[in-house]
């Protein structure tokens, strides 16, 4: 293993190069929870540097320290040679350090070009053509006039990258920045970073998707449980050795067996026509799909093209007329008209895409959180809250899913991401359901906790529920699903066995290939 300073540093009669960022002993503590430990690290101009860890391990902690929302308990921060206390982000971006968020710090109010006028000072108006140039230009096509509620994560990632690459950093820190883009979107990001970098710009990169390190990035450092264990040159190692120095294992591979599901549909939506009150949301036409007992049926497709929309109405947060009740059926009867309570009252489970505000509240513990979807499941009794039961149901989460956190009363807020995610996960397959919907089950999540996940999925279909998949990760669903639908501008896809489904395949569905099929043109 080489450290950072065996590459960058010059072996002719150059001087010395000045990192860019240094942290010299850096740490940071949450009570007892040791969050970063004497951290030593350094950037140099135009260096692409991933950091690289398990869920928890502290990748995003330190880069908070670093962008002025957190300040360091002890060591020090070297700005181009000099000490510096950031104080605050508009005084790290003052020096020059743009951050794009994991969870995103955007008013959901106000409109994109709203949102980055203000961070960057300028007006919406003389923004927007700039919003969309960029946007245009890195492949990242955004609406500046369109209001952030109204976006899907993708988007609204987006618009981070895009306030990003407007204030022309020299230390641009990503925090996961491929999670919810498109496939054909990582390639221009990739462009674009690789473009800032020849330009002298350092990017501080995190990612799970160690492929994309490996393409991207020119140093690693790994971190486990608060620490550095690590800095390697990632193009010389592969991926499953990534893992390994990451997590200190082999990473498992889901098993499975063949699906042997039951004859009668646990979820089906029927010719499901649906014009959502979001002006910019996706209108769903003609939507068709059955789920039975003992499958997984997965929803391929780019965000932004029907799946928020299909969530909704799946999970009763959008609602149907009375009369169009029936085009919404779980375990045939139905319920297109009734709310979410209703529908988990009937076996119905969610993982929704967002985790903070739709999956978990931030500011109740984790114990209450289980209580939010588990009420019915004999957590409530009599009116009253069994306590001891609560608590014995969100730690039976934590343990079975490996969630790093102080324990079931720690605040949702307090977890990383994809402990988070981890959790509810966890919360929803432990309410024993019928019928599991999860979107973007594995988002943000390590791929040790990733592979668990999908194995969890599998074993919850081995015991007769029906599961519905949306993800934008082809290859979770070529992982997990029995069949395979690809939902395309608010159009669904002829389902295909998985051994059909190939990347070609699904790749043309992708880009509405399908809808070409004389089947689907004439009941357009
Ligand atoms: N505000 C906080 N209060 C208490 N604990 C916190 C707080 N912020 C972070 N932690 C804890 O610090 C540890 C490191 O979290 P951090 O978010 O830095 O991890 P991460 O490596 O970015 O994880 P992920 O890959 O899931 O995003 C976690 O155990 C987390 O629970």
């Amino acid at each position: 293993m080489t450290t950072l300073h065996e590459t960058t540093t010059n072996t002719s009669a150059a001087p010395p190069a000045v990192p860019l960022l240094e942290l010299v002993g850096v740490t940071k503590t949450f009570g007892a929870m040791t969050a970063n430990d004497n951290i030593a690290l350094s950037i140099m101009p135009g260096e692409i540097h991933a950091i690289l860890g398990e869920n928890g391990a502290g990748k995003s902690t330190l880069m908070k320290m670093i962008y002025g929302v957190l300040a360091p308990d002890a060591g020090r921060i070297r700005w181009n040679g000099e000490d510096v206390t950031i104080r605050d982000p508009a005084h790290a971006r003052r020096l020059g350090i743009g951050m794009v968020f994991q969870h995103f710090s955007l008013f959901e109010t106000l409109t994109v070009a709203e949102n980055i006028s203000l961070s960057i000072d300028e007006k919406p108006a003389t923004l927007a053509p700039r919003i969309a140039a960029i946007g245009e230009r890195f492949g990242l096509p955004l609406d500046p006039a369109a209001l952030v509620h109204s976006l899907s994560v993708g988007q609204r990632q987006r618009a981070e990258i895009i306030r990003c690459l407007l204030q022309a950093p020299r230390l641009i820190i990503m925090d996961e920045p491929t999670s919810v883009l498109p496939p054909s979107g990582v390639a221009p990001l990739f462009e674009t970073i690789r473009e800032l970098a020849a330009g002298g710009c350092a990017v501080l990169f995190i990612s799970h998707k160690l492929e994309e390190i490996r393409s991207l990035c020119h140093r690693a450092t790994i971190m486990r449980a608060g620490k550095i264990v690590g800095s390697v040159d990632p193009t010389a190692e592969t991926s499953e050795s990534l893992a390994r120095l990451m997590i200190g294992r082999n990473v498992p591979h889901p098993t499975r067996r063949t699906a042997r599901p039951g004859k009668d549909a646990v979820l089906e939506l029927r010719d499901l026509d649906h014009t959502p009150n979001d002006p910019f949301g996706t209108r769903l036409e003609k939507i068709g799909l059955e789920v039975r007992p003992g499958e997984i049926l997965g929803i391929a497709g780019v965000s932004g093209n029907g799946q928020r929309e299909m969530a909704a109405l799946l999970s009763g947060e959008a609602l149907l007329p009375r009369a169009e009740r029936d085009r919404i059926r779980i375990a045939g009867v139905g319920c297109g008209d009734a709310d979410a309570g209703q529908r988990r009252r009937m076996g119905f489970a969610f993982v929704p895409e967002e985790r903070n505000g739709r999956g978990a509240v931030p500011e109740m513990s984790l114990t209450l959180n289980a209580l939010l979807t588990g009420h019915g499941a004999g957590l409530v009794r009599r009116g009253f809250v069994a306590q001891r039961h609560a608590r014995h149901f969100a730690e039976s989460c934590i343990s079975a899913m490996n969630v790093r956190c102080a324990g079931p009363q720690s605040e949702a807020r307090s977890l990383s991401g994809g402990n988070l995610q981890k959790f509810i996960i966890g919360r929803e397959i432990r309410l024993a359901p019928k019928v599991l919907v999860a979107s973007q089950p594995t988002w943000g999540v390590d791929v040790g906790a990733a592979a668990a996940i999908r194995q969890e999925l599998i074993t919850l279909r081995d015991k007769g529920v029906g599961i519905l998949i949306i993800s934008e990760e082809l290859e979770e669903l070529f992982e997990v699903a029995d069949r395979l639908q690809v939902l395309f501008r608010g159009r669904l896809s002829p389902s295909l066995d998985r051994a059909e489904a190939d990347t070609a395949r699904i790749g043309d569905y992708m880009t509405g290939g399908f809808l070409s099929a004389p089947s689907i043109a004439t009941a357009a």
